[in-house]
C-alpha cells in the first residue's frame, strides 16, 4: 500500500493510520483536548505577533484531505515579511500555507478540543522555521521546524472575511484542483485576542511528524452555516473517480497527551 492513501473513512481514517505512520502512537502527537484549568500560566511567554503582509499570488487548492490556500515562494514573496514571532517561539517562522478541518452537520469539526468542547471547524495557519532551516520540508522533521497557529471556528454570524474563500470554493470542488487565489490577508480570518494555549505537538495528519510548536487561539470567530456549508460540497474524490464523497468530518480526534504540559499565555 503506497504511503499516501491514508483518509478520514472506515478503512483509511485516524484510528488505522498506525500502520502505515508508526508515530501515531508517539509521544508529542496533536490534536489534543486541551483542559484549561490544568493549563501553566507562563508570565515569561510573551504575546505572539503576526506580520502578515499580501504576497500577491497564492493559490487555493484541493488536496484530497483539504482545502489549502498556499503562499507563494517566489523570491519577492519569500522576501516579503509573512510571519509569526514571539510567542513561544525563538525566532520568526514564515506561513507556507493554511487550511481548514470541519464536520458534517452540527458542531463538531475542530481537531482540538477544550475541556471536551468541540468547534465547527478550525483554521490551521502552517509556518516553518526559516531562520534555520532551508526549505519547509527539512523544517516538518525538526522538532523546532514548525509553528501552527489553531483559530477555532464556531456557528453565528456571517464571517465577512471568509466569503472570498468560500465563494472560490466551487473551482476546486474535487481532488488535485487547483486555481489563482491572489491578495489574500488571512489577518481577516483572526480573532479580536490573540491569548493562546501552546504546546509541543505534531501534523495532524500523516507524516505526523512531530516537529510542530502549536499555538491555540482561546477565542474562537464566528461563521455562518451557511458559509461552513460551502465547506462541505467539496469532495475527497478527484473528477475521475466515480465515487463521490463529500468533504467533511476531515478531522483527527485528541490524541493522549503523555505527560506534556500546555502553557497559557494568560492567567
Ligand atoms: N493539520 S496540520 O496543520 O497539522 C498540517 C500542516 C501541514 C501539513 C503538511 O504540510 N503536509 C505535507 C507535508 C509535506 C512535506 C513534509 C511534511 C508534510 C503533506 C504530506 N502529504 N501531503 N501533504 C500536503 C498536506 O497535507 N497539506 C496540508 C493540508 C492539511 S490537511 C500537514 C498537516
Ligand atoms: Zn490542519
Amino acid at each position: 500500500m503506497t504511503g499516501n492513501q491514508w483518509g478520514y473513512g472506515e478503512e483509511d481514517g485516524p484510528s488505522s493510520w498506525y500502520k502505515d505512520y508508526p508515530i501515531a502512537e508517539g509521544a508529542r502527537q496533536s490534536p489534543i483536548n486541551i483542559a484549561p484549568e490544568e493549563a501553566v500560566y507562563d508570565h515569561g511567554l510573551p504575546p505572539i505577533s503576526l506580520h502578515y503582509d499580501n504576497c500577491t499570488s497564492t493559490n487555493i487548492s484541493n488536496n484530497g484531505h483539504s482545502v489549502v490556500v498556499d503562499r507563494c515562494e517566489c523570491d519577492r514573496c519569500s522576501s516579503l515579511l509573512t510571519v509569526i514571532q514571539g510567542g513561544p517561539l525563538e525566532n520568526a517562522y514564515r506561513l507556507k500555507q493554511f487550511h481548514f478541518h470541519w464536520g458534517g452537520k452540527g458542531c463538531h469539526g475542530s481537531e482540538h478540543t477544550v475541556a471536551g468542547k468541540t468547534y465547527t471547524s478550525e483554521l490551521h495557519l502552517v509556518h516553518w522555521n526559516a531562520a534555520k532551516y532551508s526549505s519547509f520540508a527539512e523544517a516538518a522533521v525538526a522538532p523546532d521546524g514548525l509553528a501552527v497557529l489553531g483559530v477555532f471556528l464556531e456557528i453565528g454570524d456571517e464571517r465577512g472575511g471568509l466569503n472570498k474563500i468560500t465563494d472560490s470554493l466551487y473551482m476546486v470542488k474535487f481532488k488535485g484542483t487547483v486555481t489563482d487565489f491572489r491578495d489574500f490577508n488571512p489577518n481577516c480570518l483572526l480573532p479580536s485576542s490573540l491569548k493562546y494555549w501552546t504546546y509541543p505537538g505534531s501534523l495532524t495528519t500523516p507524516p505526523l511528524y512531530e516537529s510542530v510548536t502549536w499555538i491555540v487561539l482561546t477565542e474562537p470567530i464566528c461563521v455562518s452555516e451557511k458559509q461552513m456549508g460551502k465547506f462541505r460540497t467539496l469532495l475527497f474524490n478527484s473528477e475521475e473517480e466515480e465515487q463521490r464523497t463529500r468533504m467533511e468530518n476531515n478531522f483527527r480526534p485528541p490524541q493522549p497527551l503523555k505527560g506534556r504540559t500546555v502553557r497559557a499565555s494568560f492567567k
